[in-house]
Order: C-alpha cells, then structure tokens, then sequence
C-alpha cells in the first residue's frame, strides 16, 4: 500500500481544503490593515485553492490547512494525535501553532496567503528562459547508455532528487543491468542543483497494514539489498557529485571507485540529528578513508563538509570548478571509458576482493540497527519535525 509522497501530501492537504462542507457559514466581517475580510472574500479564496495550477508545496498547504481550522473553528481543541500517526500530529502541529489568534485575523491571513500563491503561480510566460522553469516530476531515475558510460541520473530535482522507495528498487535494477551492458564504466549523479537529499523522509509516511514494524522490516532489507549491490558492482562506478550530497547519498561514496566533484558540494551525514545511525558501511569505510575522529565528527556530529574538505579527507577524488565541472567530468570520463573494460573490471575486482566480505558484513549489521532505529522515539520524532517543517538539517 505504498503511496508516494507528493500524492499522500497533496490528499492530506487539498483533501480538507477541497471538501465544500468545510466551508460553513461566518460571520461576515474580517480585518485587513483598514477594511474587513468578507466571509465571501473567505470563501473565493478557498475556491481559489483549488483551481491553483501548481502544487504550492507541503509548507504552504500545512499553512493554508491551520488556518482554515483557526478561521473555521478557532483555536485548536481537538487532542494531539499518537506519536506515530505523522500525517495528522504534523497537521495538529501546525493548527496548535496558532494559539489564540482570532478567526477574524486567521481568515485574513488565509485570504492573503492565498492571493499571494494566485499571482506567482500563474503561468510562466512564453519569455520565461527555459532553465528557469521546473521541469515536469516524471521518471524520477533515467538511465542512458553512451560512449561506454551507463549513467545513472536521479531525477527528481523540485524533491532536491531525495531518493523515494521506488528509486532505491529502479537503482538497483538499473545496476544490474549495468553490469551486464556493453558499458565499461556506470555513474551515478544528479538532476537539477542537488546531486541528492538522501532517503526521502517521507518513505516513513507509507504505512502498510503491518503497520511501523513492518515498514522497518522492509525498510531493512531494501537498504540492504540497495549497499549489496553496491559493494559487487564489479565495473568502475563513478559519482559525479554536481551539488550538495546528504545522508546516504554520501555514506555509498566510500564504494564508489571515483568521485568527481563540483566546488559547489557539500557533504553531510545528518544521522544523530534524525534519530538513526550510519549506513551505506561508512561507518567501516568512513573511518578507514579519514581516521576514525574525522569519520566521527561526520558520522556522529553530522558536520557538514564543503568538496574541498571531502578531498582532502579522501572522500572526494577531484574537485572542479563549477562553471567547467560537466564539461571536465565528462571528457575524462570518455577518455576512461575507452580503456579495456576486462582489465577495468578484473583490476577492480582485485582491489575490492579482500573487502567484500567484511562489507556485506558490516551492512547487515547497519541495515538491522537502522531497523531498530527507525521505530525509536528519538527518529519518529525528527521525522514529525522534517515534515511539519521545523527543522531543516
Ligand atoms: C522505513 C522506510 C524506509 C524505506 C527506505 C529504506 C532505504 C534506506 C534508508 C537509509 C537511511 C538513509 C538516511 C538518510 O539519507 S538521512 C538524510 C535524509 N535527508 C535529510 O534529512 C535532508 C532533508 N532535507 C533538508 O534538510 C532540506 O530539504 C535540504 C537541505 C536538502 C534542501 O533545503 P532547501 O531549502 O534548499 O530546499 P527545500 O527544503 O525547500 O526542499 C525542496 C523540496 O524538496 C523536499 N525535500 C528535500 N529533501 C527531502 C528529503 N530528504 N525527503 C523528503 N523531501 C525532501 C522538501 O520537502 C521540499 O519539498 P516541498 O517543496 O514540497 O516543500
């Protein structure tokens, strides 16, 4: 019963909003700085929610979702739901936020919240450059095969290309069948400004009727899975890093063979601050890349590097400026990809030989303490707070 995120959000927000028996009769008058909001004013604008033509995001739904209950029902009075029931603790949350503020003034702060989303989201012009317009969220992973390279592109750049549980299932396919193909070399990178956000919190959302623990179980073992293949991949792997990398995006590198960088990435693990606990078998091949106390400082203070500092810490290959950064990357990596591909994969093989056992070794052990980790307190909470918007690591 997994739901993708973007859809749960959008039916838990526009849901409410869109249901007309929500509306119910007010009274007539509101204020804006000199004149009152009309309960018709109040009205249109929550017709007006439902014709907007672009998704204006979970922050400004859950907004326009507290405001509505304060408008409609005044000061939140309903009991706070269970720590695990996400969706409606985020929306109780946001409502309880409010306190006391009148209906008057929340009925006006809806209608100029509104008014403001009609004007930006209207249609771009035919003028409007193309670079500046999000491009459509369809394959969230496209896979193409060229020159040699097979290269693996996430693509979800408007979600910062956070991976959803459908992603790791497609990567792993499309690393299979990259292992097969007549490529001699497979990258990994990015769509957009973001190389990757890490696992998309929102994974935690898809309740089936096992309920946490059943999620957590799956969970396990599609992480697993997902860093198994990792570690047998037997041709060159490559990352090229085109911007800010977090979470497991960045624990993986350590299985990279190279890892091309632009000037403008930044590298952090934000773990203790989510409640969980490394993964990807950094926390074997992190400390045997920089020294344990580096490796400490990421994995458990989630200290934030810039690509400079990953290089030097033996993270990060190369760093390019980011003005020639595809352009570089891509020569080289063409350059390479004529090399022969049974010496490529045979030297690789002896140079990871003595480690694969150790590793499937340390990532199930990773995979079961992130099961764990997953159904605590401390994790479901920062969850909560990702998706009520609180934080931002
Ligand atoms: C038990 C089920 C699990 C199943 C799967 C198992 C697989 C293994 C999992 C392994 C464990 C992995 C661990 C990690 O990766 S931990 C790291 C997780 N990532 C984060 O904590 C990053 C969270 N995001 C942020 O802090 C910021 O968004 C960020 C700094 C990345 C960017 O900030 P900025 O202000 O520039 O942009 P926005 O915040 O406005 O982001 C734009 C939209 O993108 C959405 N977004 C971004 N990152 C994520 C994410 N990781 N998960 C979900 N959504 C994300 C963000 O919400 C915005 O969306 P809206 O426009 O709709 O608001």
């Amino acid at each position: 019963m997994a739901v993708l995120a973007g859809r749960l959000a959008r039916r838990w927000c526009f849901g409410l909003l869109r249901s007309p028996t929500q509306v119910p009769a007010l009274g007539l008058h509101a204020g804006s700085p000199t004149m009152r909001t009309s309960q018709k004013d109040f009205n249109d604008a929550v017709s007006q929610v439902k014709l907007l033509k672009e998704d204006p995001g979970n922050e400004v739904k859950l907004k326009l979702y507290a405001l509505y209950k304060q408008a409609t029902e005044g000061p939140c009075n309903v009991p706070k739901p269970g720590m695990l029931d996400f969706i409606n603790k985020t929306k109780w949350d946001a409502w309880n936020a409010l306190g006391s503020l009148s209906k008057e003034a929340a009925r006006q702060k809806y209608v100029d919240l509104v008014s403001s989303l009609s004007t930006s989201s209207k249609s771009p012009s035919p003028e409007t450059p193309a670079a500046d317009r999000k491009p459509p969220e369809g394959n969230s992973l496209v896979v193409t095969s060229e020159d040699g390279i097979t290269t693996i592109r996430l693509n979800r750049p408007t979600k910062k290309n956070a991976l959803t549980t459908q992603m790791y299932h497609d990567i792993i396919a499309a690393l299979q069948a990259a292992s097969k193909d007549e490529s001699t070399i497979t990258v990994l990178t990015g769509s957009g400004d973001y190389y990757c956000s890490g696992n998309d919190l929102t994974n935690f959302t898809h309740l089936s009727a096992g309920g946490l623990e059943e999620m957590a179980r799956s969970g396990e073992v599609l992480l697993r899975d997902f860093v198994d293949c990792l570690i047998d991949f037997p041709k060159p792997l490559v990352a090229v890093v085109n911007g800010p990398a977090v979470g497991i995006s960045v624990t993986i590198l350590g299985l990279f063979d190279v890892v091309y960088a632009t000037d403008r990435a930044t590298f952090h693990t934000p773990f203790s601050h989510l409640g969980q606990s490394p993964e990807g078998c950094s926390s074997y091949t992190f400390p045997k890349i920089m020294g344990s106390s580096k490796a400490a400082e990421m994995l458990l203070f989630g200290k934030k590097l810039t690509a400079q500092e990953a290089c030097a810490r033996g993270l990060v290959t190369e760093v390019f400026p980011d003005g020639t950064f595809q352009k570089e990357v891509w020569a080289r990596l063409k350059a390479y990809s004529k090399l022969p591909p049974n010496a490529l994969r045979i030297s690789k093989q002896i140079i990871r030989k003595q480690e694969k056992e150790k590793l499937h070794a340390v990532n199930a052990e990773e995979s079961s303490v992130l099961r764990e980790r997953w159904l605590s307190d401390e994790c479901m909470n920062a969850i909560a707070s990702f998706l009520s918007r609180k934080a931002k690591l």
